[in-house]
């Protein structure tokens, strides 16, 4: 049977948004989000994480410096009891830097691409599924995929009118919105 799944923007709903972050010496988890992370995976759902790593299209660092951050934080979260069952990023941008990530792709969001991707091989349920960013392009990509649920954070960028009017519920942070998800099991 398909799962609901949590889906994770992360610069400014796991970690702090300082601005293209590449390396663990900069990566600084926002208080309370690796219990938040266990509780939810506690409540019955998959936690995919959806972020969009233009940085590698600037030419800011590489795919390589991605992965081994990556690697650190999913090291550092199962470190803790926090098991994620994706993760999934998006090297593009439509028009800066100079190389072959420089390019119109379907999984920047707002594009639903990863969701997509990380439905077909997680089985997700979108209808049953939420996403938590803090940008409109987070809710864009959701609405485009068809999950059921939007929320917004205030842990990351500023949240604009528009990103109110588009989001079920605006939550603190991912704390609140660990606490109150319904549990599934
Ligand atoms: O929030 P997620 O999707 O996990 O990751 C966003 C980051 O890749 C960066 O995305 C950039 O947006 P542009 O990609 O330049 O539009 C800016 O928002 C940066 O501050 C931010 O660090
Ligand atoms: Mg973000
Ligand atoms: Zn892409």
């Amino acid at each position: 049977m398909a799962k609901a799944a949590i889906f994770l923007d992360r610069d400014g709903v796991i970690n702090k948004d300082t601005g293209y972050v590449s390396h663990s010496d900069d990566f600084i988890f926002i208080d309370g989000v690796i219990d938040a992370l266990r509780l939810l995976k506690q409540k019955g759902y998959l936690l995919v994480v959806v972020t969009n790593q233009s940085g590698i299209a600037r030419g800011l660092f590489t795919e390589d410096d991605f992965m081994r951050l990556t690697e650190w934080m999913d090291w550092s979260l199962a470190d803790r009891d926090v098991d994620l069952d994706g993760i999934y990023f998006c090297p593009h941008h439509p028009t800066e830097g100079e190389g072959a990530e420089t390019k119109v792709c379907d999984c920047r969001k707002p594009a639903p691409g990863m969701l997509l991707e990380a439905a077909r091989e997680l089985n997700i349920d979108l209808g049953a599924s939420y996403m938590v960013g803090d940008k409109v392009s987070d809710l864009k990509a959701a609405e485009a995929a068809g999950l059921g649920h939007k929320i917004l954070v205030r842990t990351g960028k500023a949240i604009t009118a528009e990103g109110e009017a588009m989001a079920e519920v605006v939550y603190p942070s991912l704390v609140e919105f660990a606490q109150k998800a319904p549990k599934l099991v």
